[in-house]
């Protein structure tokens, strides 16, 4: 391998822009899932700098195109003249044309700048079946085909291209690719939107010794959905975005396809007309609103809490009929868990990202530890209980110590609320209940449930989760996914510490 060849394929240092300027030519379509509207989002979703010069307006919307209007042609150049007289393009996208004068004029255009990244999404006919380019205009696109450095046909539209009937399957869809692929000299996208089955696939096909093979398939699962309003001109234009970046076409394709995918998955949050809709550009973008991601975390924790209240240990403390030795268990274990509590708590003061919430959990650290010495002086002095460390506890604390380990303080505090959560919730209904009944002195456990009442608990705790909360805002999609299987686990082990004096006392 020579040096060079080897640099190409292992470059040390990335050439490409990394916020790409890339500029849309194509119609609008005002309810924007398709044309430049969907080409904007697009790529902006890929981090570019989107621009567009219209060649067509039409009047369309979820359920078809009702008018196309073409404005002079001496528009459309001067669009393009103000943008590439000022500003350096790294890439196009070229979508509706509309008629032939539109595209000499961006085949002028396109002469005269040359930019380094032309993709080409030959539009012919809309997702609803209407036309979007003059049948006599047809001959002009062949034309253009061979100064783009990739074409992006959809299989009724590569079939016209060649005069031949559409594909019927992948293998004929491939062929045709191919044969475009020679005709012009250029890269052909094959695209399996339009064929029936469970999959969807995508190909790079060319025959001139462009790209590593002649095909490239990238696989990927067909998603059931009638919302794929727009897909052409979304993955055209994210090709052209990540390519300027990237500069390899199999690794844009392999880039952006994912991502369609999970903007067709996320397309019926957009809830968007009565036909086919449109897709989620911004899905991996979504913006939560405060309280949204703390009422998801409640929704995990409200079956731990259930559990909770049906445990022998809550009845027992509830009725005073809990055995001694059990509560001597309990208050053993909870001063050895809030020792460890303590050091995570302090692991979270740490990681905190305002100074406001580092002394929060500074000083919920330190109580941790006076809590805990308050045990030991007042209640545990003039009891047996084994000062050995149970399983659960120190499950817990492990899980705890792992859940701060990764360094995210999101995760960490996801993993802390339970312990204020679903205890304030418990401490209040044992307390509620004491009450209820009269706080009868003679209660053996009369010292111990009026604890639960305290407001300045009640307060940390709601601090708690509004910092959780904000963290979550503030976190990765993939960040939120561990905060919530943190906070699941740690409900689960509320409810294993509450059960653990029937099982170990
Ligand atoms: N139901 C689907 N599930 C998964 N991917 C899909 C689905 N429909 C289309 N795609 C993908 O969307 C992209 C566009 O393909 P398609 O063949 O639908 O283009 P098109 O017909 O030009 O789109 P448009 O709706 O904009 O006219 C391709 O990457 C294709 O694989
Ligand atoms: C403006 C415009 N361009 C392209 C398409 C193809 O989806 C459409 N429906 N509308």
């Amino acid at each position: 391998m020579t040096s060079s060849s080897y640099s190409s394929v292992y470059p040390l240092v990335v050439s490409g822009r990394e916020t790409p300027r890339v500029l849309s030519i194509a119609g609008s379509d005002p309810s924007g899932g398709a044309g430049i509207q969907a080409d904007l989002k697009s790529i902006a979703a890929q981090g570019g700098y989107g621009m567009a010069a219209v060649t067509a307006l039409t009047a369309q919307n979820t359920l078809g195109v009702s008018a196309v209007h073409v404005p002079p042609v001496e528009f459309l150049r001067q669009q393009l003249e103000a943008i590439s007289t000022d500003i350096a393009i790294d890439a196009v996208k070229i979508g509706m044309l509309g008629d032939a004068a539109v595209i000499d004029e961006v085949r002028g255009w396109l002469e005269a700048v040359r930019p380094a990244v032309v993709v080409l999404d030959p539009v012919m006919v809309a997702t609803s079946g209407d036309r979007l380019l003059r049948g006599s205009a047809e001959q002009a696109l062949r034309a253009l085909l061979p100064l783009a450095d990739l074409i992006t046909p959809n299989l009724p539209e590569l079939a016209m291209l060649l005069g031949e009937p559409e594909a019927a399957d992948w293998e004929s869809a491939l062929n045709q690719g191919k044969r475009l692929a020679a005709e012009c000299g250029t890269t052909v996208l094959v695209k399996g939107g339009h064929l029936a089955g469970t999959e969807c696939p995508d190909a790079l096909v060319n025959t001139s010794g462009l790209l590593r093979q002649d095909v490239i398939e990238v696989a990927g699962p067909r998603i059931e959905t009638k919302n794929s309003h727009g897909t052409g001109c979304s993955l055209s234009s994210a090709l052209a975005t990540v390519q300027a970046r990237t500069g390899d076409w199999e690794a844009s394709l392999r880039e952006v396809k994912p991502w369609l995918l999970q903007a067709l998955l996320h397309s019926d949050s957009l809830d968007v007309g009565k036909g086919n809709g449109p897709v989620h550009h911004f899905h991996h973008h979504q913006v939560l609103r405060p309280g949204e991601f703390a009422a998801a975390l409640w929704k995990e924790a409200a079956p731990e809490l259930a559990a909770i209240h049906k445990l022998s240990f809550i009845d027992g403390l509830q009725s005073g009929d809990l055995p001694e030795a059990a509560f001597n268990y309990y208050l053993a274990q909870d001063a050895i868990y809030l020792n460890g509590y303590s050091r995570v708590l302090a692991r979270a003061g740490a990681l905190a990202p305002t100074e406001e919430e580092q002394l929060f959990w500074a000083k919920a650290s330190q109580q941790c530890l006076e809590v805990e010495s308050e045990l030991h002086r007042n209640w545990l002095s003039t009891r047996e209980a084994s000062p050995v460390t149970g399983p659960v506890t120190k499950s817990y604390v492990d899980h705890l110590l792992a859940s701060s380990a990764a360094g995210s303080y999101a995760v960490v505090l996801a993993a802390i609320l339970p312990c204020y959560w679903l205890y304030a919730e418990v401490g209040q209904q044992l307390h509620a209940s004491f009450v209820d009944a009269g706080a009868p002195a003679a209660h053996p456990y009369a010292n111990w449930l009026r604890t639960y009442a305290d407001e300045e608990f009640a307060a940390a705790t709601r601090n708690a989760i509004n910092f959780t909360d904000a963290a979550a805002a503030a976190a990765s999609e993939g960040e939120r996914a561990s905060m919530l299987e943190a906070f699941a686990q740690s409900c689960r082990y509320e409810t294993a510490f509450f059960d653990a004096p029937r099982l170990f006392a």
